[in-house]
């Protein structure tokens, strides 16, 4: 498969666990984060959650950055919450060869991380938010599903033990 999306709520990891994944298998990053568009950056640091408005445009621009890059590498890690099951299969429509590692952890760990991490616009506030979005990827395809809480070289290692990379296939 030639993207894996790292998903999960606000402080599972996602920015952590796949900068150090490109690090490792040479993938391109796409930073979720920074393809918000201003207005729900705005939202999120007023401590409104984001809803599936604000999302569909996020999501139509990270498809479009993954294709792009995908025209020019062989692999993308994209960090991306991707909370509930209707984001994920935006994705799978616009991106092609695409698996899911999603990062799983309480509401009081992510809260935790959240309020002790430095200079990030995400509010610990709206913790609460995005786990009441989120639907955990349960019985879907090419998901892996790992505890967020491991250390970050433990998460890595099983994320290249599980990858499929073939370029033939594509898968
Ligand atoms: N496996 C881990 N063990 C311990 N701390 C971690 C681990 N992964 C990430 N962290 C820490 O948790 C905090 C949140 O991590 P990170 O910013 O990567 O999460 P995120 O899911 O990308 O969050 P957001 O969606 O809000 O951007 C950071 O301070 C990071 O250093
Ligand atoms: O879907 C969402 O609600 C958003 O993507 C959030 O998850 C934030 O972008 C992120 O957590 C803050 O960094």
């Amino acid at each position: 498969m030639r993207a894996l999306v790292v998903m999960g709520v606000s402080g599972s990891g996602k920015s952590t666990v796949a900068q150090a994944l490109c690090s490792r298998s040479g993938a391109t990053m796409i930073e979720g984060d920074q393809f918000h568009p201003a207005r729900n950056v705005q939202k999120m640091q007023a401590g409104i959650p984001l809803n599936d408005e604000d999302r569909q445009g996020w999501l139509e621009l990270l498809v479009k950055a993954a294709n792009e890059r995908l025209a020019t590498t062989q692999h993308v890690v994209v960090a991306c919450s991707a909370l509930k099951r209707s984001y994920r299969e935006t994705l799978q429509q616009g991106i092609p060869y695409i698996g899911f590692v999603f990062l799983a952890l309480s509401e009081a760990e992510a809260t935790q991380r959240v309020t002790h991490r430095p200079g990030h616009f995400m509010p610990a506030s709206l913790v609460r938010s995005q786990f009441d979005d989120l639907e955990p990827p349960h019985d879907e395809a090419n998901v892996l599903t790992l505890s967020a809480t491991q250390p970050v070289t433990d998460i890595v290692d099983e994320v290249m033990a599980w990858w499929p990379r073939t370029l033939d296939t594509g898968s």
